[in-house]
């Protein structure tokens, strides 16, 4: 208890080092929930990187986010974005606005000569986030989308754990991100289509995600999915459930396995903003694990999306002898970092051109789109809107 309250207490109130003769400087699009916890509280433990602006469409929401976060610029009102954007003190981006704006304003950031770290999932479209990526490697800048799970250590341990052969060839995965109703409101900026709405947006993003990220290859077909949908919202997936088929594990990974005929993996992939409560009353526990389940046991990362709050690896095994094992795992690196701290020191890794401890190509992010949907289309609610944006690029 006393080391998750130490970790905690790391995460919220960090040490700040002596900051670099000058640090790379970053600029936040809106203010948004997600910043402090995302970017500026990892901002404030790195020595090279300092956040020096937030824009907000509203001039009294800047000056007072600005100043509970110690920011010295804020830009507000119509034209706060792209003020931010043409501030030619700012090297980088962080854009945590709504999904569906994600396109236009990474786009615009891009022409105006920044990096960009963009929330997840980076567009409404594979299409979208394709122009994206290859527009900032046209301009030579640095793009990732947010996935700063990937980024942790308990993450990378599971991946180790599964390609070490332990838990024999993989069969299934099953990632889930759901919660129970009664948290998201209904002008919560996921609940609309128009923005980029949709739980499997937002959170069914990290399931496919990690899905392929554990596989280390794309899917080769969906093969059900359903949404539950409301008359009050008919194009938001309040819920979505997917069942996807990847190809076995690739000969070197399956190497390790002592099994002799690795065959096609299922995924289940579950995301869901109001899970009913049980019998009318009872709400239901967060659903917030992945597994991976093998011819010789299985392993669980409980909380894969936010491994840095709490998290455990379960892993259990049975041999030849059908002798059961069982261990549990946790790995949070040093106290105080997060997975968006993490996330932080790699992208300003590469801004500064060094190899990051981690990262993921372009295609990755495209990838991802192209099965969200993908499984829209199956469910039959469609893609999401690509954006009416009239965008000036060089
Ligand atoms: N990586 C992670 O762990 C998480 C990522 N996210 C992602 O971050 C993004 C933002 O999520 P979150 O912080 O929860 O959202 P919020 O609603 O808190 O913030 C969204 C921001 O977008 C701006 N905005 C611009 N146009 C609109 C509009 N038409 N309607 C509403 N807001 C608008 C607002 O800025 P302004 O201040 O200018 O009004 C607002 O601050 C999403 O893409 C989400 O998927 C969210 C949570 C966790
Ligand atoms: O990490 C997250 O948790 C809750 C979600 O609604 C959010 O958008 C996501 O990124």
């Amino acid at each position: 208890m006393v080391s998750l309250f130490k970790r905690l207490y790391l995460v919220f109130y960090p040490p700040q080092p002596e900051p670099t003769s000058a640090p790379l400087k970053f600029g936040i699009l809106g203010a948004a929930g997600i910043a402090p916890i995302a970017l500026i509280l990892p901002a404030k433990n790195h020595a090279d990187a300092v956040v020096h602006a937030i824009a907000a469409r509203d001039q009294k929401r800047a000056d007072a986010f600005a100043k509970k976060h110690g920011i010295a610029k804020a830009y507000g009102g119509a034209t706060a974005y792209q003020d931010l954007l043409d501030d030619p003190e700012i090297d980088a981006i962080y854009n945590p606005l709504p999904n569906g704006l994600h396109y236009e304003w990474t786009m615009k950031a891009l022409a105006a000569g920044k990096h960009v770290l963009v929330e997840k999932p980076s567009a409404d479209t594979a299409d979208e986030t394709r122009r994206m990526f290859e527009y900032a490697e046209k301009k030579g800048l640095v793009l990732l989308e947010g996935f700063h799970y990937r980024f942790h250590p308990a993450t990378r341990r599971m991946k180790e754990i599964v390609d070490s052969g332990e838990i024999g060839t993989i069969t299934n995965i099953d990632a889930r991100m759901a919660i129970p109703s009664g948290i998201l409101k209904d002008n919560d900026i996921r609940m609309s289509y128009a923005l980029g709405g949709g739980s499997l947006m937002d959170m069914g993003c990290y399931t496919l995600s990690v899905a392929r990220y554990i596989v280390g290859a794309e899917p080769l077909r969906v093969v059900t999915a359903s949404a539950d949908t409301s008359s009050a919202f008919p194009r938001i997936d309040m819920g979505a459930t997917a069942t996807l088929v990847f190809p076995p594990l690739s000969p070197a990974l399956s190497a390790a396995s002592p099994d002799a005929t690795p065959s096609e993996i299922t995924a289940t992939m579950t995301s869901h903003f109001r899970l009913p409560a049980r019998l009318g009353f009872i709400p239901q526990l967060p659903q917030l694990a992945v597994r991976v389940t093998g011819t010789r046991g299985q392993v669980t990362l409980y909380n894969f999306s936010s491994p840095w709050l709490y998290h455990y690896i379960a892993v259990k095994t049975t041999d030849d002898k059908g002798v059961t094992k069982k261990r549990t795992e946790k790995d949070y690196g040093p106290d105080g970092w997060t997975s968006y701290r993490y996330q932080f020191e790699a992208f300003v890794e590469k801004v500064r051109g060094r190899v990051p401890h981690h990262w993921y190509d372009a295609q990755d992010s495209v990838s991802n789109l192209q099965w969200i949907e993908r499984i829209y289309e199956a469910t039959g609610l469609g893609s999401r809107p690509e954006s009416t944006a009239q965008i000036v690029t060089d």
